[in-house]
């Protein structure tokens, strides 16, 4: 492999200082970038074109073979390091072999909120990082158009959600919105607004999905706000015969979207 490769072996000199403060946490919140950890979430946004600034491999276990090809094109700083920076850097004990420091990009543009059929997936105040991801890598699954994240909800950049996104985030858009901007714009271009409520008296399969339709998720606790269920057309329920209160909302997320993918493709 011809890349020149940095070497970032001891934490004493200068540019390795400096390279080291780029990986640190804080100094990442400041200049727009985030981690990804692990050679699926590298190997996921170097395919994706992802802008990835940097990435840093553990000098004992080498580059990974999944990687090696797709860095030959790469335009990005490669440096090798010790597994004691590596865990330094990744704030872990047991670091992966590889991770890469990816600039945040911000779709500037709704089109895809748009598309003549959308399908699109607002969360409202979801809060855990875990289940933003999973209901990201379900909404990438079904072929989703987009995924708003409203004010509220958790950052898409928390490790934990950049991990468990498994890199759906690099796949469509994920735009971070003020719902009390969006949603009657949606409305004022026909788009369906589609609650969920466990006091519904729809249920998700007999709702008819075939039309451009934004599906909204609420949070953990307390479900959709009071403005997300005043401006939805319709509210839907995924029955529940045991005795369970209510779904995990990325359980419920995926249901939905698969009942959406069912109608659309396979009915
Ligand atoms: C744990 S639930 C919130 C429960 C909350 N106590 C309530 O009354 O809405 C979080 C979210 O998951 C989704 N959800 C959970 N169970 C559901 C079900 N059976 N049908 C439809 N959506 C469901 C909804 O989006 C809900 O806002």
């Amino acid at each position: 492999m011809s890349k020149s490769i940095l070497s970032l072996t001891s934490l004493q000199n200068d540019t390795v200082k400096a390279m080291a403060a780029l990986l640190e946490k804080k100094h990442r919140d400041r200049t727009g970038q985030f981690l990804i950890e692990g050679v699926h979430l590298v190997q996921e946004a170097l395919l994706a074109g992802a802008d990835v600034q940097t990435i840093v491999f553990d000098a004992e276990r080498g580059i990974p073979a999944e990687l090696k090809k797709l860095l030959q094109n790469a335009d990005c700083t490669l440096i090798e390091a010790t597994t004691g920076i590596m865990a330094k850097c990744t704030g872990t004990d047991s670091p992966p072999p590889v991770f890469g420091v990816v600039a945040k990009s911000r779709y500037e543009e709704a089109a895809a909120l748009f598309k003549a059929q959308s399908l699109v997936v607002v969360l409202d105040g979801v809060r855990d990082p875990g289940n933003v991801g999973t209901i990201i890598r379900s909404a990438d699954a079904v072929g989703a158009d987009a995924v708003v994240l409203g004010r509220g909800s958790v950052d898409l950049y928390n490790p934990k959600t950049v991990r468990s996104t498994m890199g759906s985030l690099f796949h469509l858009p994920i735009i971070e919105a003020d719902l009390a901007e969006l949603l009657p714009e949606a409305k004022k271009q026909g788009i369906r607004l589609v609650g969920t409520s466990l006091q519904a008296s729809a249920t998700c399969y007999g709702y008819d999905w075939s039309g451009p339709t934004w599906l909204l998720l609420g949070n953990e606790s307390n479900g959709l706000s009071s403005y997300s269920l005043e401006m939805v057309d319709e509210n839907v329920i995924i029955p529940m015969h045991g005795q369970s209160e209510s779904l995990n909302v990325a359980m419920a997320g995926t249901v939905l979207l698969y009942e959406a993918l069912r109608q659309r493709k396979y009915a």
